[in-house]
């Protein structure tokens, strides 16, 4: 793959706050068009790589493209194929949801009132409640609707739908995939952290594992699904080059079988729910 057919391309970024690791040599290169479900324990660092990705926050050391362009440098025509939510939504507390629409509408060429107020609805948004009275999850539904009406190419999403109710949720991950208005509209890539792994499991198309800072796993999901076993820990292991992850206590072993064929069909598949406790055990 060349370098353009990245929509993301973060190399060997660390971060360090207070003398802490959060980001440890983190090189993580997105296709374009991939949906990448972001995983990991809470501090695991997947908020600071969103930061650091779209360049809210300098790494230490490292660098990031998006788009092709550098994260500390974006220019006005990248930022406006970029959307990004926060984990906290960054909200006009004495403004309404329609005022939200207005202004950040203006903001963005590509804006398209039309699907915002009619997502709005559809997630049972009220258009006249101001933000300081709104829920939590109507606040974070505000902020997902605000960063997808202007159909961006690239989508950063940091934990959207934590306080959304199921029926909410299901809107909200029909709207992230609706297909764009747009005829020259490009594939969209998303990144998206969340802890509800189930819902993630049923749209994503990569997955990477963040633990302690580490870019502990990054691959297509079906290829993670169909190559990775879990396995009995016991006397007749595979080769230890093959091994993902091993747990002493439960004395299970995830192996990767493109590094044992021979083990392609031991043991069995696992759920996204499964594999995230097999690594971070
Ligand atoms: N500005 C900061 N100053 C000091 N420490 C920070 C700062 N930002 C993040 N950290 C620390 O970095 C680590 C990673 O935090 P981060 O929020 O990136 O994790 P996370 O994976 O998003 O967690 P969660 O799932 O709980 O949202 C944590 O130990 C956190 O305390």
């Amino acid at each position: 793959m060349s370098t353009t057919d990245y929509a993301i391309e973060a190399l060997r970024l660390t971060q360090r706050h207070n003398f802490h690791t959060v980001l440890d040599d983190v090189t993580l290169r997105v296709p374009a068009g991939a949906v990448v479900g972001l995983v990991g324990r809470n501090g695991a660092g997947k908020s600071s790589l969103l930061r650091c990705l779209v360049g809210l926050e300098e790494p230490e050391s490292g660098s990031a493209l998006l788009l092709g362009c550098a994260a500390l440098a974006l220019d006005d025509a990248v930022r406006r194929r970029l959307g990004y939510v926060a984990q906290t939504p960054d909200l006009f507390d004495w403004m309404n949801v329609l005022q939200h629409i207005r202004l950040i509408g203006r903001a963005y060429p590509r804006w398209n009132e039309d699907r915002a107020l009619a997502l709005a609805v559809r997630l049972d948004l009220p258009l006249h409640g101001r933000v300081a009275e709104l829920s939590g999850g109507d606040q974070q539904k505000l902020a997902v609707l605000l960063a997808l009406a202007h159909e961006p190419d690239l989508l950063l999403l940091d934990e959207p739908v934590a306080s959304l109710d199921p029926l909410a949720r299901r809107e909200f991950m029909r709207a992230l995939f609706a297909a764009p208005s747009r005829d020259d509209a490009e594939p969209r890539t998303v990144v998206i952290s969340s802890h509800i792994l189930s819902d993630l499991e049923r749209v994503v198309s990569h997955v990477a594992f963040l633990r302690d800072g580490r870019l502990q796993l990054f691959d297509a999901w079906d290829a993670l699904l169909e190559h990775l076993r879990l396995l009995p820990d016991d006397a007749a292991a595979p080769p230890q080059a093959a091994f993902v992850s091993r747990n002493t206590a439960t004395r299970q072993l995830v192996i990767d079988s493109r590094r044992a064929p021979a083990w392609a069909g031991a043991g069995r598949a696992m759920t996204l729910d499964e594999l995230f406790a097999e690594l971070n055990a």
